[in-house]
C-alpha cells in the first residue's frame, strides 16, 4: 500500500467513523504499528481475525488450549519477522550490543517453553480421548464425519439428523469443538455422526496445526459428508478450500459424499447424483426445511450396512439408494446394475420406485 492509499484510507475513517479495519492479507508487525500510528484504529490481519472468533468461540478446556496454542506460534512468527527489522533500527539509533535482540531471544524462549506446555496437555487430552472412544466401543461403529465450510449448515444438519441441541448460528465459526452423536438409521442401522469445526479459505497454519488432533480425527471417519452451503456464491471456492485442508490432514482418500445444503435459499429441489458406478455421491437438501434428508438417511444406513457386510474396502460399492440396498442384500448383482457409466444427476422425485422417500 502505498501512502497515497494509506491516506484515502486515512480519510474514509474519519468520514464515516470506522471503528479498526482488517486486512484480508498478512501484515508485518512493522506495517501493522505504522497503519495504526497514522489512522488512529487498531488494524488487524486476516490471521489475528479469525484467532480472535476462535478464542470467542472455544468452549471445551481442548478448545481453548488449541486457541492459545496456535496463538503463541502466531505471536512466535511474528517475533522473527519483527526481529531483522528490530536488530536493524536498534543498531542504527546508536544503542550499545543489541538489547532489542536480547529481548526478543528471552521473549522467544518463553513462547516456545509455553507452545511446548500446551502441546502436552494436548496430547494428552487426545490420549484420553482415545481411551474413551476405546472404552465406549467406538472403533467398531461406523463413523460418519460433517465437514465443511464454515456456516454451510453443518450444525444444522447434525441437529436435524440426531434432533441434539448443538449450537447453530449464522456467524463464523460457531462450532469449535468436536461433537459426536449416536445415530439410528430407518434400517436399524446405527452409526456414530461426528460435527466438527468449519474450514475457511486461507486457514491459518498455526490453526491448522493446533487443531491437528481434532481434524485426524476426522481423517479417521469411514464416511465423510462434506456440506456446502448451496446457495453461497462462492460455492466452488468454497469446495476447493475444503478439499485442500482434507488433503493436507489426511482425509483426501476418506470416501465422501457431498451434501449440498440449503436448497430451500437456491429455490432447488432434492435430487441425487451418483457416481460412475452408480452409487450416489452427491446429494441436495435442506437441513431447515427437512426435505431430501430421508434420502440422505436411507444413503447413510446403506453405507454402514455394506461396510458392516462386504467389508471397508468395498463401502462405497453398494448404495444405491434404500431399496436397491435390499436387492443388493438379498442377492441382486450390483455390478450388473449400472448401466450408464456417466455420473447422472437423479431428480428425486423422477427416479422411479426405488426413489423419492425412503
Ligand atoms: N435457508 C437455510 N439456512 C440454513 C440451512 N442450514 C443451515 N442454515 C443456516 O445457516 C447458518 C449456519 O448454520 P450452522 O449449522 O451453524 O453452520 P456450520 O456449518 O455448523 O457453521 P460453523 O460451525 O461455523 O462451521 C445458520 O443461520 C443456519 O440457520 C438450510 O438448509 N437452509
Ligand atoms: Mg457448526
Amino acid at each position: 500500500m502505498g501512502s497515497g492509499k494509506a491516506e484515502e484510507i486515512k480519510a474514509r475513517i474519519e468520514a464515516e467513523d470506522i471503528g479498526f479495519v482488517i486486512f484480508d492479507n498478512p501484515l508485518s508487525p512493522v506495517q501493522q504499528r505504522n497503519l495504526n500510528r497514522l489512522w488512529g484504529v487498531p488494524v488487524l490481519d486476516r490471521t489475528e481475525l479469525i484467532l480472535d472468533i476462535f478464542a470467542q468461540r472455544a468452549r471445551s478446556n481442548e478448545g481453548k488450549l488449541q486457541v492459545e496454542l496456535a496463538r503463541i506460534e502466531h505471536q512466535l512468527t511474528r517475533l522473527v519477522r519483527g526481529w531483522t527489522h528490530l536488530e536493524r533500527q536498534r543498531g542504527g539509533i546508536g544503542q550499545r550490543g543489541g538489547p532489542g535482540e536480547k529481548q526478543i531471544e528471552l521473549d522467544r524462549r518463553m513462547l516456545d517453553g509455553k507452545a511446548r506446555r500446551l502441546r502436552e496437555r494436548l496430547h494428552r487430552l487426545a490420549r484420553q480421548r482415545r481411551t474413551r472412544r476405546r472404552a465406549r466401543g467406538r472403533n467398531d461403529a461406523y463413523m460418519v464425519s460433517l465437514v465443511g465450510y464454515t456456516n454451510a449448515g453443518k450444525s444444522t444438519l447434525f441437529n436435524a439428523l440426531t434432533g441434539a441441541g448443538t449450537y447453530e448460528a449464522d456467524q463464523l465459526f460457531a462450532t469449535l469443538d468436536t461433537l459426536t452423536r449416536r445415530l439410528r438409521l430407518p434400517n436399524g442401522e446405527m452409526v456414530v455422526l461426528s460435527d466438527t469445526v468449519g474450514f475457511v479459505r486461507d486457514l491459518p497454519h498455526q490453526l491448522v496445526e493446533a487443531f491437528r488432533a481434532t481434524l485426524e480425527e476426522t481423517a479417521q471417519a469411514d464416511l465423510l459428508l462434506h456440506v456446502v452451503d448451496v446457495s453461497a456464491a462462492d460455492r466452488d471456492e468454497q469446495v476447493e478450500q475444503v478439499e485442500r485442508v482434507l488433503a493436507e490432514i489426511g482425509a483426501a482418500e476418506v470416501p465422501t459424499i457431498v451434501v449440498f445444503n440449503k436448497i430451500d435459499a437456491a429455490g432447488l429441489t432434492p435430487e441425487v447424483g451418483r457416481d460412475p458406478c452408480g452409487s450416489i455421491d452427491r446429494l441436495w437438501v435442506s437441513s431447515r426445511t427437512g426435505e431430501g434428508l430421508d434420502r440422505l438417511r436411507a444413503v447413510l444406513a446403506e453405507r454402514a450396512a455394506a461396510s458392516r457386510t462386504v467389508g471397508q474396502a468395498d463401502a462405497g460399492q453398494a448404495d444405491a439408494g434404500s431399496q436397491s440396498q435390499l436387492q443388493h442384500i438379498d442377492g441382486g448383482a450390483p455390478e450388473a446394475e449400472p448401466a450408464d457409466h456417466q455420473p447422472v444427476v437423479v431428480p428425486m422425485a423422477a427416479s422411479g420406485p426405488s426413489g423419492a422417500r425412503a
